[in-house]
């Protein structure tokens, strides 16, 4: 139980001066985690003797990296890769460039990625990087040094069979074509395999780059079937205008959804008729921010919460919806993009408000989907048509959202608990018959 959800703490400190430490949304990204744990243990099972498995990372590896900066002074910035689990394959997620990295946040979305991995049936475990750096503040040489470094580091333990990253937050197909060179001039040979969501030059899939954001569409849209909501005129808000926002922004908005609002780092627009994905686009890679554009309204950062909309997609970072927002959120169904955004406490003030929420774990999958494809044709050097990924990532998306709903519907419980319960069922089958020695 957390401290707003006990009666008694209620009393004692009232709805806004608890102290900080017994604050939920003070809560860090793997105690999040590790509460979604929590939570599902008990549909467990026998399974449930190994539940210990999933609360601690299988392997953390820390390094500095030092690079050359354009004038001459040499900097250094901390990094990482968490293999969470490797129980059902090798370990497979992101690499994030921010500011606010740290080892608690890697943690927590290497987990997330073993529990996204086995809920879309992916034959991999979890991992997931992250250097601390403010990539804006770089130039691009800056950058390419400190992803070669980092490469090198993390290259002990990351391989095309052992661990496989892709891009996140403010890493991309540039990126990967780096971190591909670096690891493959260590190794001696050319090792398309070792990352994915590479330019399509370099053994990159086509489809990659909208993967996560048509995933998010087609779980978004198959929710909106089961809640009765129609697509044509749907209003959506959207946080996060990056990889995943823009992308599923734009694929909405093909299918006669209406964006109403879209937040950045730079700010929040508005507009109740509805606003074009393409121009947004097009006028924030003109002027570096999605604030201005023609045809909208400037909003407060805090207003973007209380937009009157019928589907809200948080694309950006994690504890966006807290309790300071979610009884101001309006939308009846939440499709998470990023990873992590709506912490445990808001989670069940949403749930008793009656708004459904797909969750990071299932919502934003489609991205490491077709990573999956994009491996599997690296390593036959096959490589399937535009169609042909799309059609099976529906495919794949579409197929898991419905026995996802069926198993939340079968327990009675939030389809977040319902995905904890498939995926960690699936990782610690392989667990218990893996056994434990040599
Ligand atoms: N890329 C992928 O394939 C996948 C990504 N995800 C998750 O999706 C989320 C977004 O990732 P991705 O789109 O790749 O990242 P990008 O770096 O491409 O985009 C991030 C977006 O979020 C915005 N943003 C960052 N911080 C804030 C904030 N505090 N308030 C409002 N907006 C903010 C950025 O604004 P600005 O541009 O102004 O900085 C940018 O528009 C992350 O949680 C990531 O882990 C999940 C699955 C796969
Ligand atoms: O494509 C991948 O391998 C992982 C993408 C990712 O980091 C995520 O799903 O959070």
């Amino acid at each position: 139980m957390t401290a707003t959800q006990d009666p008694a703490q209620q009393k004692k400190y009232g709805a806004h001066d608890i102290p900080s430490y017994l604050d939920p949304n003070n809560i860090g990204p793997y105690e999040i985690y590790l509460e979604q744990v929590e939570r599902v243990t008990p549909y467990l099972g026998k399974l449930a003797y190994w539940v210990e498995t999933l609360k601690r990372p299988k392997r953390i590896l820390v390094v500095d990296v030092p690079i050359h900066l354009d004038d001459g002074t040499v900097a250094h910035f901390e990094g990482y890769r968490v293999q969470h689990n490797t129980s059902r394959g090798p370990a497979k997620g992101g690499v994030r460039f921010h500011q606010d990295v740290t080892l608690s946040e890697v943690m927590a979305l290497s987990a997330w990625m073993t529990v996204k991995n086995a809920a879309v049936n992916l034959p991999y475990g979890g991992g997931k990087g992250g250097v601390r750096i403010d990539p804006r503040k770089h130039s691009t040489g800056e950058l390419e040094r400190l992803t070669r470094r980092y490469t090198t580091e993390i290259g002990l333990i990351i391989g095309p069979e052992k661990d496989i990253p892709a891009p996140d937050v403010n890493t991309n197909p540039q990126t990967m074509a780096w971190m591909m060179d670096t690891y493959s001039m260590n190794v001696g040979r050319t090792s398309t395999g070792v990352v994915t969501g590479k330019p399509v030059s370099l053994g990159g899939s086509l489809g990659r780059a909208d993967a996560t954001g048509r995933g998010v569409f087609v779980t978004g849209a198959e929710a909106m079937r089961k809640l009765g909501m129609p697509m044509e005129g749907a209003r959506i808000a959207i946080q996060g205008f990056g990889n995943v926002g823009e992308a599923a922004a734009r694929i909405f908005h093909q299918h006669g959804a209406k964006i109403v609002a879209i937040q950045d780092v730079t700010g929040t627009v508005y507009s109740a008729a509805g606003l074009d994905p393409h121009a947004a686009l097009e006028h924030l890679r003109r002027t570096g921010k999605i604030t201005d554009l023609p045809g909208s309204e400037e909003i407060g950062r805090d207003e973007f919460w209380s937009v009157d909309c019928d589907v809200l997609v948080p694309a950006a970072l994690e504890k966006q919806i807290t309790l300071e927002n979610a009884d101001r959120i309006k939308a009846r169904l939440i499709v998470e993009g990023a990873n992590g955004p709506t912490i445990p406490a808001a989670d069940d003030l949403l749930a008793e408000k009656g708004v459904t929420i797909v969750p990071d774990v299932l919502a934003n999958a489609g991205g490491v989907t077709v990573s999956y494809f994009e491996w599997v044709q690296d390593f036959s050097s096959f490589f399937w048509t535009e169609d042909e990924i799309n059609r099976r990532l529906d495919r794949v998306m579409g197929e898991a959202f419905l026995s996802l709903w069926e198993v939340k519907e079968q327990h009675g419980v939030t389809l977040r608990t319902a995905v904890y319960i498939v995926s960690c069922t699936r990782v610690l089958e392989a667990r218990a018959l893996r056994g434990l020695y040599p």
